[in-house]
């Protein structure tokens, strides 16, 4: 039905969720379950990538992180950079989750300084933008949006885009149940594209933009069915295999 050059990207985001057998047992079924003609992507806590890399050798799904350091290297105790992610075969890594901005203060800054170190060490950033309740509530969602996206432009510039993903991901609809109504969740990816467009047509035309937010097998069609709508980025039900592959069918039909 789409016709749209970008391929979709589903991306499993497990947070700080399962043990070592769970992670593999996951990733293994994925791997084997993952369909062609989509890019898939799993994002495990940390202690698990190596191990799941392994298990996903010889399929198709990428590996991801969730968080990198905004330094390079050097005495950061506890911290995880761009360099050995990318030693650990990760192609991804998400920056600017929710979680990360509201429980663990990240700002703007250090969201673009992550981006800018992401892509340094070779890896595809998933910037993740989104509004919470109070601000959708204000009428302040394209602000926030803005803000958002104009903090990492202003520090790489809009050619940065095209080794990235963007993430919409209402805080609201973030392990709430609540997902986003396909209209309301397409209105916002306009949005976003239209301000990049206003930069760079080309980039804003190839730029793959996910929504993330309660997106379950049975809701995945229809979000993905819309036009600036390019794939997922799941949470809670990453963490089922079936569920999981069942959303990356529902892209495949897109
Ligand atoms: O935060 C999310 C993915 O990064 C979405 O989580 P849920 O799918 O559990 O709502």
């Amino acid at each position: 039905m789409a016709t749209s050059p970008r391929t979709p990207l589903i991306a499993g985001n497990w947070k700080m969720h399962g043990r070592l057998t769970m992670a593999r047992e996951l990733a293994s079924a994925v791997a084997h379950g993952a369909p062609a003609g989509i890019d898939v992507l799993l994002c495990p806590p940390f202690p698990y990538l190596a191990p799941v890399a392994v298990t996903l050798q010889g399929s198709h799904v990428h590996l991801g992180a969730q968080n990198l350091a905004t330094e390079a290297e050097g005495a950061y105790t506890g911290e995880v950079s761009g360099d050995m992610l990318a030693d650990l075969q990760c192609g991804y890594v998400l920056v600017g989750h929710s979680e990360r901005r509201t429980l663990y203060g990240e700002t703007d800054d250090v969201v673009a300084a992550k981006f800018q170190r992401a892509q340094a060490a070779g890896l595809t950033p998933v910037l993740c933008i989104g509004e919470t309740l109070a601000e959708r509530e204000a009428g302040d969602t394209e602000t926030v949006i803005a803000r958002q996206l104009d903090a990492v432009l202003a520090q790489v510039g809009v050619e940065a885009l095209q080794q990235a993903v963007l993430a919409y991901e209402p805080v609201w609809a973030i392990g709430t149940g609540l997902t986003a109504t396909p209209a309301q969740a397409q209105a916002v990816h306009r949005f976003i594209r239209a301000r990049i467009e206003a930069r760079d047509g080309q980039i804003a035309a190839s730029l793959r933009i996910l929504y993330g937010g309660s997106v379950k097998a049975d809701n995945a069609a229809s979000l993905l069915a819309e036009t600036d709508i390019d794939g997922g980025l799941i949470g809670g039900a990453s963490l089922d295999a079936d569920s999981f592959l069942a959303i990356c069918q529902a892209a495949t039909a897109q």
